[in-house]
């Protein structure tokens, strides 16, 4: 049975959640499920945002078919070509043989590439600025490369001020049944996914977003219409200064995150010296993870947060503790930069994790090390206990500086 949703008199969601896929991009753990948004406008003529992935096809299309009651479908806009959106639009095409798939020349290119699809006749390419007018509708297009792809372009609905921002603003967490972010508790149930979502899949992309939300701002937006997670009808500054944050790389909590990368749990009470030293300090918000245990994709978020992060680990065969090895390197790969890093490592003969660990981090943009350094010898004594909290002062120093 069909479920679509209602968004204005004339816009529909129509789009489906999938709470059985275990890794989103076959990367990212999904406990709380992901949604994939389509709309549909009604208008004299009717025009589909963007289609869904696979897995919801069946309800996306019930969807398409009860809304659409009858009518045609005049144009599919693809506001972004990625398969999680995409795998449906031959289907769409299929099914209602008139359409016009409307999106700009890499969109076509990459249509090409996905498909086997003659689209000749079919297809309507846009470019920045350009207007497509549906009846009371209407519509212009801004391209946002990198966001997440480089055909990713986002529509706005000049009559009803509605940002279709494709990946942008989205999230992973399925919808269950209400679809606006005002009607959820979303700081509270939503907010880490968002940013594990965003630090995950374009936080490298910060200049790319920066540059889309420069175009947003000169848009009046009274709603915001994702691919992914709940619409956004109030508050949408609030969101829109989340994501001026995490594309600068602003830290949002002024504290200390502590990862660790421990095998016989040493460096583990290291860490855990570290944060009750800070504690009586007054620092405030601490967090304290294990990179075997935290997800990589969990570690990254929490990097965008905060704004003082440790990284303690064992040497490891000449190496850093390879969980701790793999953070790094996604840290790398995220672009994480403007943050205060300071090191603790270990090792029974010949500690190195320090050395390599600094290396890896002089790779990553303005990244501040702090000079102090705490090496273990297998455990913690009373010199490193000591030295631990002369760490714990140096951090508490440059969080009040
Ligand atoms: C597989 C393996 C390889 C290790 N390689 C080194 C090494 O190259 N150099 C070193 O000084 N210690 C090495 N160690 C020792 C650990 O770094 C050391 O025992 C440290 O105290 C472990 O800290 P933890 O209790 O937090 O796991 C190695 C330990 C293991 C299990």
């Amino acid at each position: 049975m069909y479920c679509y949703g209602t968004v204005t008199p004339d816009l529909f969601w129509l789009g489906d959640s999938d709470r059985r896929l275990a890794l989103f991009e076959n990367a990212y753990p999904i406990p709380r499920g992901v949604s994939y948004n389509a709309y549909l406008v009604m208008d004299e003529k009717t025009i589909l945002m963007d289609t869904v992935d696979r897995s919801v096809g069946e309800q996306f299309f019930e969807n398409l078919e009860a809304c659409l009651k009858g009518r045609n479908l005049d144009y599919v806009v693809i506001n972004h070509m990625e398969p999680d959106h995409c795998a449906t639009l031959i289907d769409v095409i299929l099914r209602y043989p008139g359409v016009t798939v409307v999106g700009n020349a890499k969109t076509m290119t990459m249509i090409d590439q996905f498909f086997d699809f003659d689209m000749t006749g079919q297809s309507l390419i846009v470019k920045e600025g350009d207007t497509l007018c549906t009846g009371r509708h209407t519509f212009t297009f801004a391209m946002a490369p990198m966001v997440h792809w480089p055909e990713a372009m986002v529509t706005y609905d000049m009559s009803d001020k509605v940002l279709f921002s494709a990946d942008a603003f989205g999230t992973f967490g399925a919808l269950s049944g209400n679809l606006f972010a005002d009607q959820m508790d979303f700081e509270h149930d939503w907010l880490s996914d968002a940013r594990r979502y965003y630090t995950n899949i374009v936080g490298k992309y910060g200049p790319q977003v920066q540059a889309l939300l420069k175009k947003a701002a000169n848009l009046d937006i009274q709603y915001i219409c994702p691919l992914h997670g709940p619409i956004w009808r109030e508050n949408v500054e609030w969101y829109i200064d989340k994501y001026q944050k995490w594309s600068t790389y602003t830290p949002e909590v002024k504290s200390v995150l502590v990862i660790y990368g421990s095998v016989y749990g040493h460096t583990e009470n290291a860490a855990l010296v570290l944060a009750g030293a800070l504690s009586r300090r007054g620092v405030t918000n601490i967090a304290v993870h294990d990179a075997s245990v935290t997800h990589l994709s969990e570690l990254v978020s929490l990097c965008f947060q905060y704004s003082h992060i440790v990284l303690a680990s064992a040497t490891y065969n000449n190496g850093i503790f390879t969980p701790m090895e793999t953070l790094l390197s996604d840290m790398k790969a995220h672009n994480v930069q403007n943050r205060t890093v300071a090191i603790i490592e270990n090792g029974s003969w010949a500690p190195q994790a320090a050395k390599l660990m600094r290396a890896e981090l002089e790779h990553m943009k303005n990244i501040r090390l702090l000079e102090q350094s705490v090496t273990l010898k297998s455990s913690v004594k009373e010199a490193q206990r000591v030295a631990l909290e002369e760490l714990a002062d140096a951090l508490v120093a440059d969080l009040q500086g």
